[in-house]
């Protein structure tokens, strides 16, 4: 195995930054001609690898993303295809390189009407990329319509037009594409839905933008991967122990039972040396049968939140989960509180899940202010809206800024749960999960995901680090098992992918392959 771990081969580029790499490219000495020559090149070499010779229309917009459009419509013209081109755009605004391969193209510029779909076979989208500001309207609407009506395939260049290559939304109808090739590195809008699902096939082209530029630009998000991670991965040590793998302490609730079991099962699967769940002594019994490697502690009636807060003085419990079936009705809602409370204010690395964050619908500051140490929380949708109005209200179509602004507003490290999970960190830092089956959308998932999570805790890994390889390993769990999976197969399944992970971002580093 030839591994080359690169972190920054996971950088994710806003439009902004895009430009700014753009800028700074140039600075660095490469034209922007040449820039717009590569991407043209590269779009034109990944149609001519996918398709064979077909009638192509190429649709080029009023600004750089037309420009590439110019520039694919030559090339595949001088491979012998049959290639019409319209533009919707004046050429007295075009920038000079786009100007330039205007008349590079040299064959005729048709009407933008639907009309010029007649008899093609292949779509290019070079309508609007990084540049598009609002939802498309007039001949480009008509143009997207028609095309989604008359199913023809397309190829999009550098994103799907009406996509926001930023945030992943569609600002109005968007041409969703078979193929979408984009330049330099991934745009978060090419992984966040809808985003991810329109843009069809994604081929990153490299264009010639210096890899130093990355260095000015503080990038602060990635596409999840063990490539951010592993390094600080708790790879069983061979002079191990279970101490040196911690024990993570998880609160069962009283009627839901299975939720907590599964995270107790997920926290061992994925290393930590003890688990304990502490229950309300009510339901120990269920708990106990059930359960053989973890331990059950009991909390006494009435004085469950002393038993919990004992068992905290123990500093062997060096990560708590709270949350999975820990209750929210009646007295058991004001019980939970008091539970993830304890837990926050003695400073214990926590997740919170579920019942845990919705405990606190009402009055989601009294859960911020107990957030002082470290932290992880992970609310679906849902739960999230309820922590998060006024995030949800400012920034309706922003999952990654939604993200990073919760993080910063509680204090922990947010996991945004999805089939486009993203984990931001109270500094700013953020990562997009793309690697989730649809079969994880299954009852009991996340409550091993927090399981996973507070397993990796226990063995030291740091909240961020820990939260986005639990959705990496789950996301590769989920796609392990596949069809059919149940929220048991998940830790049953982890030793498997685990292997898999350690062999190729662990063995091959140490031997240096
Ligand atoms: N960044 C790189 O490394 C390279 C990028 N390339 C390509 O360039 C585009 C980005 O080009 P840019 O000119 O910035 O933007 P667009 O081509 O996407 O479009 C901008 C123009 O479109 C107008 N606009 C925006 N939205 C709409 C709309 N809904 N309807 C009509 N017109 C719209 C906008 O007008 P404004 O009024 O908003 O100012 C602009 O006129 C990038 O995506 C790459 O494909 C390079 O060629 C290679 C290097
Ligand atoms: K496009």
């Amino acid at each position: 195995m030839n591994y080359k771990p690169n972190k920054s081969d996971r950088y994710l580029l806003t439009a902004s930054e895009m430009g700014r790499a753009d800028k700074a490219a140039v600075v660095a000495g490469v034209p922007a001609i040449d820039l717009m020559a590569a991407a043209g090149k590269a779009v034109a070499d990944a149609v001519l690898e996918r398709w064979s010779r077909c009638s192509v229309l190429v649709l080029c917009g009023p600004g750089n993303n037309g420009g590439d459009g110019f520039v694919v419509a030559k090339l595949l013209k001088a491979a012998d295809w049959p290639v019409r081109l319209a533009f919707l755009g004046s050429v007295e605004k075009l920038s000079p390189e786009a100007a330039h391969f205007y008349q590079a193209w040299q064959g005729e510029v048709e009407d933008y009407s639907v009309n010029v779909l007649d008899q093609s076979d292949l779509v290019i989208d070079a309508m609007f990329g990084a540049g598009l500001t609002r939802p498309l309207e007039g001949k480009a609407r008509d143009m997207v319509d028609a095309i989604i009506a008359r199913d023809i395939p397309v190829c999009a260049i550098d994103v799907p037009s009406g996509l926001d290559g930023s945030t992943g939304a569609a600002l109005g109808l968007v041409a969703p594409a078979e193929l979408t090739v984009t330049f330099f590195r991934k745009k978060p809008g090419h992984l966040l839905l809808p985003g991810r699902g329109l843009c069809g096939e994604l081929v990153v082209a490299d264009i010639g933008i210096p890899e130093t530029v990355l260095n000015e630009l503080n990038l602060q998000a990635w596409e999840n991967s063990p490539e951010l991670w592993y390094r600080n991965y708790p790879w069983p040590r061979t002079d191990g122990h279970k101490f040196h793998r911690g024990h993570a302490l998880i609160y069962g609730g009283e009627s839901m039972t299975g939720a907590s079991r599964l995270t107790a099962r997920g926290a061992m699967r994925i290393g930590a040396g003890l688990v304990t769940l502490a229950v309300p002594i009510k339901a120990w019994a269920v708990y106990a049968t059930a359960m053989t490697s973890v331990m059950v502690a009991k909390l006494e009636v009435s004085q469950e939140q002393e038993d919990f807060e004992e068992l905290l003085l123990d500093p062997r419990h060096n990560a708590i989960a709270v949350g999975p079936g820990a209750g929210l009705a009646g007295f058991e809602r004001i019980r939970t509180r008091k539970i993830v409370v304890t837990a926050l204010t003695t400073n214990h690395t926590t997740v919170l899940d579920a019942d845990a964050l919705s405990a606190f619908s009402e009055d989601p500051q009294t859960l911020f202010d107990a957030i002082n140490g470290p932290c992880v929380m992970t609310p679906h949708e849902g739960e999230f809206a309820r922590l998060f109005p006024e995030i949800n209200k400012s920034h309706p179509d922003d999952k990654l800024t939604r993200a990073r602004m919760a993080a910063k507003l509680s204090g922990a490290v947010v996991v945004l749960k999805g089939a486009d999970t993203v984990i931001a960190s109270p500094d700013g830092r953020a990562i997009i999960n793309a690697n989730a089956p649809a079969y994880l959308a299954t009852g009991g998932s996340g409550d091993v995901l927090a399981g996973f999570i507070v397993g990796l805790l226990a063995q030291g890994m740091l909240p961020f680090d820990a939260a986005s390889a639990a959705v990496w390993l789950h996301g590769e769990v989920g796609n392990d098992v596949g069809i059919g999976l149940i929220a048991e197969d998940l830790p049953e399944h982890l030793p498997k992918v685990l292997s898999a992970f350690q062999k190729h971002y662990f063995l091959a580093q140490k031997s240096g392959k």
